[in-house]
């Protein structure tokens, strides 16, 4: 993999074979030419400056600078289409939707499983699109804490999002035990950021005889971190403890191979990189060494969703669980959630997790580059500048300047990116719509905010 050296020097060789300034559109338009991923764009909705005050002014017409994947993707154009061909068929079929077609309402979470195991690395039988995150997050923790006195801790990371946090303590007070005593959390670095591989591993070995369960996430929400989940993954398996990821900022983001890594558990939500629309359905990884569990042996919350579709419909008191991650299911899924999960991942299957990720290097190593170059006394990047430690998203601290004042500077501008107070501006250019101009443009405007906005 390149390193943040090697890719700034490949910034500057381009610049210098084009007889320009590395702030020079010349190389971005370069860059842009090169993409391979570029015709993807055109798959996309992009909101434009006129979006919410229509206007017959031109420049109210430019697409606006989408960097807030990190929150919520972009509407793929045939999602749409999708949808209304399923209410069609509720109109015209009502109940016979449930078995037309070749997404039949009583099967429809078949659809999207190849896809997505290609997204996450998961063998198709470990996957499943089913209710939202944090749902899927209680559903895991209760059947994988099963906390004893001698072992009744739980690992996180400080700082963690809070819906994980509330969810952890909650299910650690479900169980009798006090979240003082029963949650670790693995301390940030000294910039109160980001996290250290080491410190990490320490803690799993220091406690290894009071853990139960660690639950960490792909990317971390706020710095934009990617954890080393391969290696925390090993260890844990090593150490017989169970370990969950959240991979809401993580899928179609950075390529995951939680098969191969042995991961117990996984959930996400598909709204962000994804492209799965707001609220879209989540969903939820179970390695294949849990599969002919039942649920004696992992003992869960159950619907009738997790009874073999064969035999669902004899309506028997007895259970007939389906094996693996499909035994966790518990309710027919939103017909109206799933479909755009399935629009978006159909766009994904036209290309790869590898090559989005190579643009994805390319472009927000760009984007760091540019910052570091043109804004650095004003700014800094605390997300970790290596490609193996970053996705997508990069999140700028302003050392002197209001959060507020800035972000909507930018937002006038054109610019769709959000914040996290005090005084975190996360951007997240995303490969498959945004641009190496978008990007340069989105430098030269937030530079011009800095240079004229008080300090
Ligand atoms: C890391 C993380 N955990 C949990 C959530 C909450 O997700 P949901 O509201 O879908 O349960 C989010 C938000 O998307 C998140 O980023
Ligand atoms: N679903 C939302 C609804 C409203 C506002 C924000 C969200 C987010 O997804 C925020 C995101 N999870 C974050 O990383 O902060």
């Amino acid at each position: 993999m390149q390193t943040a050296n090697s890719l700034s020097m490949s910034f500057l060789t381009l610049a210098e074979s084009l007889h320009c300034a590395v702030n020079d559109v010349l190389l971005a338009t370069k860059l842009d030419e090169q993409d391979n991923l570029a015709s993807f764009r055109e798959e996309f909705y992009i909101p434009s400056l006129g979006e919410e005050q229509p206007s017959p002014f031109d420049e109210q017409q430019k697409p606006k600078i989408y960097l807030c994947s990190n929150s919520l993707g972009l509407q793929p154009k045939h999602t749409e289409k999708k949808l209304l061909n399923h209410l069609e068929t509720w109109k015209n079929r009502a109940v016979g939707g449930h078995f037309f077609g070749t997404e039949a309402w009583a099967s429809i979470e078949d659809v999207p499983i190849p896809y997505l195991a290609k997204v996450v690395g998961a063998l198709p039988s470990e996957v499943t699109c089913m209710n939202s995150l944090t749902v899927n997050l209680h559903l895991f923790l209760l059947a994988f804490y099963r906390p004893t006195p001698r072992k009744h801790k739980i690992l996180i990371e400080a700082s963690a999002f809070p819906s994980d946090d509330y969810a952890v303590q909650s299910q650690i007070l479900l169980h009798g035990y006090s979240p003082e005593e029963s949650i670790i959390r693995v301390a940030a670095k000294e910039d109160g950021f980001t996290f250290s591989e080491n410190d990490v591993l320490d803690e799993i070995y220091n406690n290894v005889e009071s853990l139960c369960l660690i639950l960490l996430p792909g990317v971390h929400y706020l710095s934009g971190q990617v954890f080393p989940m391969e290696k925390i993954a090993r260890t844990c398996q090593e150490l017989d403890i169970f370990v969950g990821f959240d991979l809401a900022h993580a899928v179609g983001n950075v390529p995951l191979h939680l098969h191969d890594w042995g991961v117990d558990f996984a959930c996400w939500c598909s709204y962000k990189y994804l492209c799965g629309g707001p609220g879209a359905i989540g969903g939820a990884f179970l390695h294949y060494r849990h599969a002919n569990k039942g649920i004696k042996e992992l003992p869960r919350l159950v619907g009738w969703w997790a009874n073999r579709r064969e035999t669902r419909f004899q309506m028997k008191s007895s259970l007939d669980c389906t094996p693996g991650v499909f035994g966790f299911q518990v309710s027919n899924p939103s017909v109206f959630s799933i479909v755009p999960v399935i629009a978006a991942l159909e766009v994904f299957d036209r290309t790869s997790m590898l090559q989005i990720r190579e643009k994805s290097i390319q472009l927000t190593g760009y984007l760091a580059f540019l910052i570091e170059r043109e804004i650095s006394d004003d700014i800094d990047i605390i997300t970790p500048r290596e490609p193996s430690q970053h996705g997508c998203q990069l999140s700028l601290r302003l050392k002197r300047h209001n959060l507020k004042q800035v972000h909507e500077a930018l937002t006038c501008r054109g610019v769709v990116c959000d914040t996290r107070q005090p005084d975190v501006l996360r951007v997240a250019p995303f490969p498959l719509y945004n641009t190496y101009r978008e990007v340069l443009e989105f430098v030269q405007i937030l530079s011009s905010i800095l240079r004229s906005t008080n300090s």
